[in-house]
């Protein structure tokens, strides 16, 4: 009766309200003290129904009741005291931090700096079937390894996690040190252990279970949010195969199956700083963005089918996240990094029985991992010298080993009898590098007080978190009622009050350089490694950037660091064509071996981490280089560069999840490509068919030279058909109005890209700055530079920039303009060619033939282009108003075997050296026919 009675008054409650809240939508005369008070009313009433439990909420309803009926007088003291009252708690939740800070590092402090955990493996169903008994046994910090029938032998740990341990439990005792990450220590965790025992497991865990690098990475963003500071993070992901370090995050190639790919290098920075040359850094705002990169990452790992495990990793596989906070002084660093590595598995050679690229594998593998003991060891007994150069692995994680970092290692052992001598070997290396903790062993009485010390303290900072969230809240509800009453708004987010970054250097979401190297990708990149500028050097040359910076009205920041607009752009180079000649080096040869040739993965099982003929490499872009929305091809992958500095964080706001999603969306696509046999990932994309592919490349041929003789800027042009097909194809899954602000084609926005972004867009290598040597003409150096033309072409356009001097004058001139009408029809009849029919490229004429004619415009003078070229260009659009007179005539064979020969003799005479000197000279033409 009662329930009736309630439901009965509920709903009148409800019909009031709707009456009044419509007479105030209607008629303001109802806006009375009266009108407020009977809704205040009617929602107190409707309270215990509707916001039972949720106090925070009926509180704001209340307050914007109350506020309607309020003087201005009443509503600023209001405001006032909520004010007074933020800064109060504000300061409480610094306190706060400060305090779960210390709690925390004291508690590391106990536990010592540099951890070994250990991990027994359950037997997996394939394995015994429940008949065969472990060799292991073990309590929270002890392993007893049965080594003969009544004989056991004991290891000592931090923590052991037994055969049952959940992937929770394991991350459990992780989670202290990824926390601390966020008070800018540098952490590193590593997997080790014997192939085959569940390091991967540990780290990567499964999609229903995840391991270690998921939940450490949720959980670093979800501290973070919790935080007083804004930061800003970066992930990349790297392998170091056979000694070369890989970055798991550039796209591959689908189009060759050879795999070539460069190695990255390690550099330091002037502070010690440790910086991976030219490594993927994507910044990313939560989680999910992370983990489906991790994914992608994770897809690329060099795996093979061993004896010993059917996915055995070939290689240590690093993940990184760098995470950067200004202006908060408690901090050990503004920017430091978290490590988190799954170590190749160690193995007995003899016992595995590889042969070949597997032995080589594992020798890589096992002498790294011997290495990185060296330095563990080292370091744990403070020895004056730390052998870091011994490994690149050790050379990676330099700044992250050692007194100012948190270490932590998980050894992983089978329990296996067959697996013994492994598991002997794994505990003895944990061992080795826990040493100074078996060194110092502590009486029991003093271990046990340690532990109860360390108890409190864990029991202090879950404490202080709770009181922390706590604080939290309130001030949310501060900020909200403040809004309310000021009407302003976006209050709501607390860490407005003391972010000391600015918006823009938060939202700007393009992929970046972690490091923010310059760069390395224009003309540098084509010079030898010795002759490029280091690290270091191009940080003392940015001091104009830096200037420029310290201009700019933001928060001051230490003068070191980047420009928050710093932004990467991706070049994809053609690796092709680079002659790397080096073959997988061990890690041994590291300083000698800057890439690496890597073998059709068909060959030999392994599942290489990329198809890397193309390469892609983060062009960092300063703010003065920013020009106009220009780069449709940059925009694919960092975000449309906004027209004007007002839109500017819009448009950076609606880039911030299309940079992971584009980047992600490049990735998908290639993955189309490959398909999985027998567990091994094999690229599906075919050979084309060889006629296809002269074709093509003569076609090539064929624009460089209409793009000589008409005097179009190269760069645009040197894009391959392959290269312009496959971005037309990018553009096209692209929705470019949610990209670039306004409907663009594809053919539009490769006109612009080629227009304005020559020095950034796929550069075909074959045009490489080592054949400037070439060039005969000192004259028409800088413009063949720019041209970068193949070396035939080099002399092509020597000789005949020498012959019809105000043709070529005027297209100097062309070339150096930016943009030039001949640039639009050009790249339009290009991209028309490129990206039109098929059918248009197949019926190319006779393309052999054709380049035949044009070699045969180098030397001979009545070959030389007579046509005027503003004619031709009606003639021939699709050459850009080139044509050669004699193309007509020349058909017989004798002509043909004719200019053969004159091929064969000039190429006789460059191997003679007589090219030195100068095809002008008489010399030279009295040998011509
Ligand atoms: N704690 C565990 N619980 C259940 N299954 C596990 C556990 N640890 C490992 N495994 C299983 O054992 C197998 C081998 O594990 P994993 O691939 O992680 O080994 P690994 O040490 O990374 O090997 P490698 O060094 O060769 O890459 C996998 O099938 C994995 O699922």
């Amino acid at each position: 009766m009662d329930e009736i009675y309630e439901g009965k008054k509920r709903s009148k409650s409800i019909r009031s309200l709707s009456k009044s809240i419509q007479s105030l939508v209607g008629f303001n005369k109802n806006l009375t003290p009266t009108w407020v008070d009977s809704v205040s009313r009617i929602i107190k009433d409707l309270s215990s129904a509707k916001l039972a439990g949720d106090s925070r909420k009926k509180g704001l309803v209340l307050d914007r009741v109350e506020n309607v009926g309020r003087s201005d007088a009443e509503t600023d003291a209001s405001v006032l005291k909520i004010r007074d009252e933020i800064a109060c708690l504000n300061a409480q939740l610094n306190q706060l931090n400060l305090e779960k800070r210390q709690a925390l590092n004291d508690f590391l402090d106990l536990k010592g700096n540099i951890r070994v955990f250990c991990r027994t493996r359950p037997f997996l169903p394939r394995e015994n079937g429940g008949y065969e008994r472990s060799v292991l046994t073990s309590d929270s910090t002890n392993v007893f390894l049965r080594i003969a029938e009544n004989k056991s032998k004991q290891y000592s740990f931090d923590k052991v996690f037994h055969q049952q341990s959940t992937q929770e439990e394991v991350f459990s005792e992780i989670e202290p040190v990824i926390k601390s990450a966020l008070d800018g220590y540098n952490v590193c965790i590593f997997a080790y252990g014997q192939t085959g025992t569940g390091k991967t497991y540990t780290m990567e865990g499964r999609p229903d279970n995840p391991g270690a690098v998921p939940r450490g990475i949720e959980k670093l963003f979800e501290q973070a949010s919790e935080s007083n500071f804004r930061f800003l993070f970066s992930f990349s992901m790297l392998e170091i195969y056979m000694g070369n370090l890989r970055d798991l995050l550039v796209p591959r190639s689908k189009r060759l199956r050879v795999h070539k790919a460069p190695s990255l290098s390690i550099q330091t920075s002037p502070d010690g700083g440790i910086e991976i040359e030219k490594l993927v850094a994507i910044k990313v705002s939560n989680y999910e963005q992370v983990k489906r990169l991790y994914e992608l990452g994770s897809r690329f790992r060099s795996t093979a089918s061993t004896q010993a495990n059917s996915t055995s990793s070939r290689s240590h596989c690093l993940t990184r996240i760098t995470l950067t906070s200004l202006g908060v002084p408690e901090r050990r660093r503004e920017t430091n990094k978290i490590w988190m590595v799954d170590l190749g598995g160690s193995e007995r050679l003899l016992k595995t029985k590889a042969s070949g690229r597997r032995l080589e594998e594992g020798k890589a593998i096992n002498l790294s991992l011997s290495a990185l003991g060296d330095v563990i060891s080292a370091l744990q007994s403070k020895k004056p010298h730390v052998p870091y150069r011994n490994s690149k692995l050790t050379q990676v994680l330099r700044d992250s080993l050692g007194s100012d970092s948190k270490t932590l290692m998980l050894v992983h052992v089978s329990p296996k009898e067959e697996d013994l001598c492994e598991s002997i070997c794994s505990l003895g290396f944990a061992t080795r590098v826990r040493s100074i903790h078996l060194e110092s062993e502590e009486p029991t009485e003093e271990r046990a007080k340690k532990e109860v010390a360390m108890s409190e303290l864990l029991q202090k900072v879950k404490q202080l978190e709770n009181e922390h969230q706590h604080v939290r809240r309130d001030m949310e509800t501060l900020h909200e009622r403040l809004r309310i009453l000021t009407g302003s708004e976006s209050l709501n987010d607390c860490h407005l009050e003391f972010s000391y970054l600015s918006t823009e250097e938060l939202q700007s979401n393009g992929p970046i350089n972690a490091q923010n190297v310059p760069d390395f990708s224009g003309d540098s990149a084509s010079l030898p490694r010795y002759m490029r500028p280091t690290i270091s050097s191009q940080k003392k040359t940015d001091l104009d950037h830096q200037n420029f910076l310290n201009t700019r009205k933001k928060p001051p920041v230490p003068p070191k660091r980047r420009p928050a607009s710093v932004y990467a752009e991706s070049i994809t180079s053609r690796a092709k064509d680079v002659a790397w000649q080096s073959e997988c080096g061990s890690e041994h040869s590291i300083s000698t071996t800057s890439c690496m040739n890597w073998r059709n993965s068909t060959d030999d099982g392994t599942e290489c981490s990329q198809g890397a003929s193309d390469y892609e490499i983060k062009k960092v872009i300063f703010p003065e280089q920013e020009k106009s929305p220009r780069s449709m091809v940059t925009s694919l992958s960092q975000g449309s560069v906004s027209e004007s500095e007002s839109l500017q964080a819009e448009k950076i706001n609606e880039k911030k999840h299309l940079v992971i999603d584009s980047w992600l969306h490049l990735q998908m696509k290639e993955q189309i490509s490959a398909y999985t046999h027998q567990g091994k990932r094999v690229l599906a994309n075919p050979i084309e068919k060889r006629s296809d592919r002269c074709n093509k490349r003569n076609l090539e041929r064929k624009n460089d030279q209409a793009e000589m003789l008409g005097g179009v800027t190269t760069r645009k042009l040197t894009v391959s058909n392959k290269h312009v097909n496959e971005f037309t194809d990018e553009l096209k899954l692209y929705d470019t109005t949610e990209l670039f602000g306004e409907a663009m084609s594809p053919e539009k926005s490769l006109k612009n890209m080629a227009m304005d972004e020559r020095d950034s867009f796929s550069v075909d290598s074959s045009f490489d700055m080592t054949q400037t040597k070439y060039y005969m003409n000192k004259d028409y150096d800088q413009t063949a530079e720019k041209l970068k033309l193949s070396p035939e072409h080099q002399e092509e356009f020597t000789e005949s920039t020498t012959e019809v001097e105000v043709d070529n004058e005027s297209s100097i001139t062309q070339a150096q303009t930016p943009v030039s009408k001949e640039n639009t029809i050009s790249v339009e009849s290009y991209t028309q060619e490129f990206c039109g029919s098929q059918k248009k490229m197949e019926d190319a004429e006779e393309p052999c033939l054709y380049f035949r004619r044009a070699r045969r415009t180098l030397f001979t003078d009545n070959d030389l282009p007579t046509t005027d070229h503003k004619n031709a260009a009606t003639e021939n659009p699709a050459v850009n108003g080139t044509s050669f007179k004699d193309e007509e005539d020349c058909t017989g064979i004798h002509q043909q075997f004719r200019q053969t020969l004159q091929m064969l003799w000039a190429s006789a005479l460059l191997g003679l050296g007589i090219h030195s000197l100068g095809y002008g000279h008489d010399f030279f033409h009295g040998l011509m026919f």
